[in-house]
Formats: structure tokens, sequence, C-alpha cells
């Protein structure tokens, strides 16, 4: 039996609920924690069942807590655990509408590693939808996956990239119905492309009409053969010389401040992997390759430090890259546990249903965390 608190809340007609195991609920549990503290230390995946696919009923709840199956959960995993549950809103409807929790740092780390994260798209505005469609369809390679018109705000989306976004890294692009130009800043560096032949596939784009930035040629510094192109809005490309990948759009540079203290925030706040940083003292920059993956089959964030330079400005153009997760609530406690400003408090998109949590890293690039399962059924 579990004993349930409910508190009316002042500010709406919603209920502030706490629960509490009785006494014959606790030894099952074998710890005298709270269960809104065991709800903490279950599988993520589970979590998310209860908390974020959909409202869930209180009765379910309540018999889902107090079911001894589940109460294997709650042990000694619990006792190391500092997390606490704070606050958990039920609706008028008598469902679980928002759970807010608070982590430490030890936990949080151990939770985003297991979290299952990915990049799933990177967002920027452009002036002319249809243009960059041809651009990208036929110098780029990429396929038009699909399009969105939201005439109530005024803007239309189409995705583009080299396979269906459940499982590969796509663009997003923005069309805000009568803006032709955007000011891309000096801190965007550009997205990556991996082809099997720079040189061919640069024929190609100037056969196409395309802007060729720098001839295909081994990187300053380097080895591996690359070229950049240009977009019709400016957007750079670098296409780099690699074989065979399943994921050819594979790199999203931004420049930062202060690469030390951004490698720590996206290891830290977004639990990403440092692959390898590489410093180029010739040419007076270092980068670094933060991910979920190996840089041969995920797309990953090229960080680069110019020597000396600790600001830049970003520009209205380049918009955010989005992040798949399982728990966009707990993901936004964590984001602020390592000082990461959170610019939208996790919760549902009005209209669309998706649960997202949005921050700003510490150089004011706008990253978007996106729930797993709603982003999937947002696919169907
Ligand atoms: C292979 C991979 O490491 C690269 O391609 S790095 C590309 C290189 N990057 C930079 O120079 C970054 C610093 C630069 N000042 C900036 O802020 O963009 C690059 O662009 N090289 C140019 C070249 O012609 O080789």
């Amino acid at each position: 039996m579990v004993m349930v608190r409910i508190f009316p809340m002042a500010a709406n007609s919603s209920l502030r609920l706490s629960y509490v195991p009785s006494p014959e609920a606790a030894p099952r549990c074998r710890s005298s924690f709270t269960a809104t503290r065991h709800v903490l230390s279950i599988a993520p995946s589970r979590r998310a069942i209860l908390f974020h696919l959909a409202s869930v009923n209180l009765v379910d709840f309540r018999n889902w807590c107090s079911d001894a199956p589940h109460a294997q959960f709650f042990g000694i995993k619990s006792l190391k655990l500092k997390a606490e549950m704070n606050d958990v809103v039920v609706n008028s409807a008598g469902n679980l509408a928002r759970v807010s929790t608070t982590v430490s740092q030890e936990d949080s780390l151990d939770w985003v590693k297991k979290d299952n994260r990915r990049l799933l798209h990177v967002v920027y505005r452009v002036g002319d939808l249809e243009k960059t469609i041809k651009f990208y369809t036929e110098c780029l390679g990429m396929k038009l996956l699909r399009k969105r018109d939201i005439p109530e705000e005024r803007y239309t989306n189409a995705f583009l990239g080299y396979g269906p976004e459940d499982s590969h890294f796509v663009a997003e692009l923005t069309y805000n119905y009568g803006v032709d130009k955007y000011d891309l800043g000096t801190g965007f560096g550009h997205f990556g492309v991996a082809v099997e032949d720079v040189a061919k596939a640069v024929d190609l784009i100037k056969a196409k009409g395309g802007k060729v930035a720098r001839e295909p040629g081994p990187v300053k510094g380097g080895k591996t053969v690359i070229a950049f192109i240009e977009d019709p809005d400016g957007y750079k490309f670098e296409l780099l010389e690699r074989g065979p990948t399943p994921e050819p759009l594979c790199q999203v540079m931004l420049r930062v401040g202060n690469l030390d203290r951004s490698i720590e925030f996206y290891q830290k706040a977004f639990g990403m992997e440092l692959l390898r940083k590489r410093d180029n003292p010739e040419y007076k920059y270092t980068v670094a390759m933060l991910g979920y993956g190996p840089e041969d089959k995920n797309a990953v964030l090229e960080l680069t430090y110019n020597y000396g330079v600790e600001e830049y400005d970003n520009g209205n153009a380049y918009a955010q890259i989005a992040i798949g997760t399982d728990d966009v609530y707990r993901t936004a406690e964590i984001i602020k546990l390592y000082g990461g400003k959170v610019t939208r408090e996790p919760g549902p998109l009005p209209g669309i249903n998706t649960k997202i949590t949005a921050c700003m890293d510490p150089d004011g690039w706008k990253v978007v965390f996106v729930d797993n399962l709603d982003f999937s059924k947002e696919l169907e």
C-alpha cells in the first residue's frame, strides 16, 4: 500500500503530490526513502514510460509503485542516489502532468552516459527554400526528406539529408515568410560533408554553378583532402575526403572562446564524449570533436578555438542543433546543474506535443533536446 499526500497548489488547479511508502511497503523497498526518490533509481526507459510518454493515471502510478517486481529497483542503487524528485503535478483529470527533479552531479554523469542520445538535426535559416533544396539535392546529393508549412507561424521547414531522419543526422532548413537574408555572423564555421572524391565532387558543384570557396587539396597542417563550397545563403560546407560512411553529413563546426570550458560543458551537461582534440599551432587554432559515438559512424560537433579570440558574433542565420533524449526533464536539470542557461523549460510544444527543452552553451550556441519517443511519433 502507498500513502499519497496531495497538497493543493495556490497558483492553479493542479495539485502537488508526495508519495510516502507505508510501513509495510518500506521493507520491500529495502530503504526508508520515499517512493519519489525510488522512482529516480529505475531505468530511464521505465521513467520515460511513467512520466513522459503520456500523462499517467494516478491509480496506475500507485499500483506500479507498489508492484513487487519493480520494488527491486528501490534497493541499494537508491541509497547511492542523492537525486530527489521534488515536484509532481497532478492535473485536474488526475493525471501526472509534470515532474521536476533535483539531481546530484555524481548521478547526472552516470545518467547522461546511459541516456539514448544522438544528434538529430541542425537547424538554420535560409532566404529561398526552393533554391537551397535544388542546391543540396543537385550539388550535394542530399534527398528532400520532408517539408512542413506552418502558415499560422509564417514559416516552412524542409528536411534534407543522406538517409531517413530516424537514423541519420539531417539539415532542417527554416524559411520565414518574407525574410530573404540573414546575418551569418563570425562564430558559425561550416557543415562537414564526407565524400569519397573531393575533386570529383567539386567538379560537379562547379558544373552546376555552385560557388567553390577553397579548391581541393590537403588541409593546412594536415593530410586530409578538403575543399570548401558555399550554398546560396553563404553557409560553408567543408567537403572531407573519406571512405564510405553511413553518415555523410558528419560535422557542424562552431567557433568558441574557451575550448576547455566548452569541452567540460559538453561532456558534463550534454554527456558528449571528447572524441579527439587537435592543436594546430602553425595556424593558431585548436579543434575538439565531440559527440555520441565514433566520428566515422556519427555526426559530431567540431568546436574551434582560434588563439586569442574569446568572442564571436553568432549572427541570426544559424539556429541550433537538436539532440534526442529519453528524458527532457532530467536533461534540463542536469544542464542547470552545470551552469547551463535553460532558455525553454522542459515540456510539450503547443500543438505538436513533442516534449523539448532548450538551452545555451557557454558561447551562446543554442541546443535543443527532443524527447526520443515523441520525435519518432512525429516521423510516423
Ligand atoms: C580535417 C579537419 O581537422 C579540418 O578540416 S580543420 C579545417 C581547418 N580549420 C581551421 O582552420 C579552423 C580555424 C580557422 N581559423 C577558422 O576559424 O575557421 C580549415 O578550415 N583549414 C583551411 C584550409 O585551407 O586548410
